[in-house]
């Protein structure tokens, strides 16, 4: 209340006049302070945001506005008036201005915190150059190369003329297997586009490929099959990889019989020849290299099945096997397939310079990972160890433009096997957005991620199955908080990445590229759906076929991701839903234009 006598605040401060005349100059400034003491009574108004310290994403600098003193307009400078990008440039004039304000504790923070800043940013300038966010993330958006429209149209062409595995001409022996061990419980079985396409031309049973005519300048043949996900790209590689073994073999005991026939004459007139030393043990015929061991497990898995009726010896080796199992799966035996991951099979070619040399066809499935800057100079020498090499099939859901480029140099007579709907994810799949910013959740996303998760479960669809679905994360450091948050939220989750304790068992995925599992209706609790949540390691290749759900907690990085992620659901024609959340850092427009795409069923380029 104003009292006559008694200065007015509100015009002092706006006055800044002095007001008692005392002898200690009070300006309107420190008076305020004196009697208010708002800073006193209220220390949070002026304690630092704690976030001073944590790194923000860094937001690339717009144009900022000049204040003209004069009227040139700046146009008479001779010195640009640039500042210098230091650590306190973005800050230290706040700290500054409010610094007189402080009381001692509040300073000692301040300085905490500005010293736990520049760390930070020594740290992040230590890791390499800053990129501003648009660029970095143009930049990892790779376009993918799609098919020409000629290209389809032919591939389409030649479709149409195969309808069953019989028309191959496989060994009767891997026909058998195929039908009985691996296919055996469909009802109709055909092969998929790319087998149609990838079989007959790796067999040479291709009329209108001329081997000779494109290989006359190469060691060896050399295939990229670029097939959609879930289209069954294993079988494509490994039957006539298999087909070839087989006819071999039938060569070689024929041989061998001719041979021995031939001893058995010598020895009649005393000629006996010393017995060869078998050199076949832990050198193998056939080598498929995939990524991770998860993979290894995979598609040894179907190598096992075919196996069975086609008898052939297959060894898996990676990072899970115990170093004495490896020494007893490579060498107690003569060996035909190995499916193994590149880093190890990079130190067997060192260990022994001929550990290839039987080796006549290699097939390395997930391509593009396994040329990608990274792996490309194992993978390569992987080849080069390779003397006796037939064939090279590279093999990928999706075919980057910078691999495509590197494989028109590294091996420029490559044939490419191409299916019309490369680069595409199958209509049947549908995409949602949920926005994450929008009401109800107003930016907490884990909680998006869990109601649309109790969602699902309750909206009932598998009826009398447990729902399987999977969630993935850009971050490994995500996979745990996430996976914690949504158990708080009583949903069965389990979390894999790199590091997992639990990846060496291999029991977290078995669950989801298993068969349905029905509800254990005996059970207290009944379990209506199980959750993954997971980063990039289970994108790819993994043959999530039972899987409808898949939940896209972070936009991915790169198309070529999207496509990873989106193929673990609606593989070999199944349909499937997949959900992507979006918050105020997403590109917005990209994920429309990806689901558009999606809608027309075109390639994500
Ligand atoms: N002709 C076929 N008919 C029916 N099912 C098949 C056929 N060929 C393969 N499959 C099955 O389809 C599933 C997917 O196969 P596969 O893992 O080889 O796909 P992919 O193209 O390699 O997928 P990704 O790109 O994700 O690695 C497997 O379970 C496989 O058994």
């Amino acid at each position: 209340m104003f009292r006559p006598g008694l200065p007015c605040w509100r015009c002092l401060r706006q006055l800044a006049l002095p007001t008692t005349p005392s002898s200690t100059t009070y300006t309107a400034s420190s008076a305020v302070r004196s009697i208010t003491s708002s800073s006193r009574r209220k220390p949070s108004r002026l304690v630092l945001s704690p976030k001073v310290a944590t790194p923000s994403t860094p937001v690339a600098p717009g144009p900022t506005k000049k204040k003209t003193t004069n009227h040139d307009y700046g146009l008479n400078k001779t010195v640009a008036n640039i500042k210098p990008r230091n650590v306190n440039s973005r800050f230290a004039p706040k700290v500054k201005a409010i610094a007189p304000t402080r009381n001692k504790n509040l300073k000692a923070k301040e300085g905490e915190e500005v010293e736990d800043f520049k760390k930070e940013k020594k740290r992040k300038d230590d890791d390499g150059p800053r990129e501003r966010p648009m660029f970095k993330m143009l930049k990892m958006r790779r376009a993918l190369e799609g098919p020409s429209m000629t290209t389809r149209q032919m591939m389409r062409a030649k479709l149409e003329d195969v309808h069953s595995f019989q028309q191959f001409g496989l060994e009767p022996v891997v026909e058998e297997a195929l039908l009985k061990d691996v296919l055996g419980d469909l009802t109709t079985i055909e092969p998929t586009p790319v087998q149609r396409l990838a079989i007959p031309a790796l067999l040479g049973k291709d009329p209108a490929l001329n081997k000779k005519k494109l290989f006359q300048n190469s060691k060896y043949e050399s295939y990229l099959l670029a097939a959609e996900t879930g289209s069954g790209k294993t079988l494509a590689y490994l039957l006539p990889i298999l087909d070839y073994i087989k006819k071999q073999e039938a060569i070689t005991k024929a041989e061998e019989e001719k041979k021995k026939a031939e001893q058995q004459n010598n020895r009649l007139f005393g000629d006996i020849e010393a017995p060869e030393v078998d050199d076949k043990n832990g050198k193998p015929k056939a080598v498929v290299i995939v990524p991770t061991s998860e993979l290894v497990n995979q598609v040894g898995a179907v190598a096992k099945k075919l196996a069975y009726i086609a008898k052939f010896r297959s060894a898996l080796v990676s990072r899970d096997v115990p170093g004495h199992l490896i020494r007893k799966r490579l060498f107690s035996q003569p060996l035909e397939l190995l499916v193994c991951t590149p880093a190890l099979l990079e130190i067997f070619c060192k260990e022994d310079k001929g550990f290839l040399q039987n080796c006549t066809h290699i097939a390395v499935d997930e391509a593009d990972s396994l040329f990608d800057r990274s792996f490309a100079p194992i993978t390569n020498a992987i080849i080069d160890a390779a003397p006796n090499l037939k064939q090279l099939v590279l093999c990928s859901a999706t075919i980057p433009k910078s691999l495509d480029s590197r494989l028109r140099t590294t091996f420029p007579e490559i044939h490419r096997i191409v299916t019309p709907n490369v680069h595409a994810v199958p209509r049947r799949v549908q995409l949602s957005v949920v926005d994450s910013d929008a009401e109800p959740y107003r930016g907490n996303k884990p909680l998006a991620c869990a109601d649309v998760l109790h969602n699902i479960s309750k909206d009932g669809t598998e009826a009398g199955f447990v729902k399987k679905a999977i969630v993935f994360v850009n971050e490994r450091e995500t996979t745990k908080l996430l996976c914690d948050y949504l158990r708080s939220k009583g949903i069965d989750a389990v979390e894999l990445e790199r590091d997992s304790p639990d990846r060496a068992s291999s029991k977290v995925l078995e669950f989801f590229t298993g068969p349905k599992t029905p509800i254990d209706e005996t059970a207290e609790k009944k379990n209506q759906m199980k959750v993954l949540v997971t980063t990039d390691i289970a994108s790819r290749g993994i043959d999530t076929k039972h899987v409808k759900n898949v939940l896209l907690f972070d936009v991915p990085h790169t198309t070529i991701d999207f496509i990873h992620r989106l193929g673990r659901a609606g593989r070999m024609g199944r349909r499937g839903r997949a959900i992507v959340f979006t918050d105020k850092k997403t590109d917005k427009a990209w994920v429309k234009e990806i689901k558009t795409s999606m809608h027309m069923g075109s390639s994500l380029c």
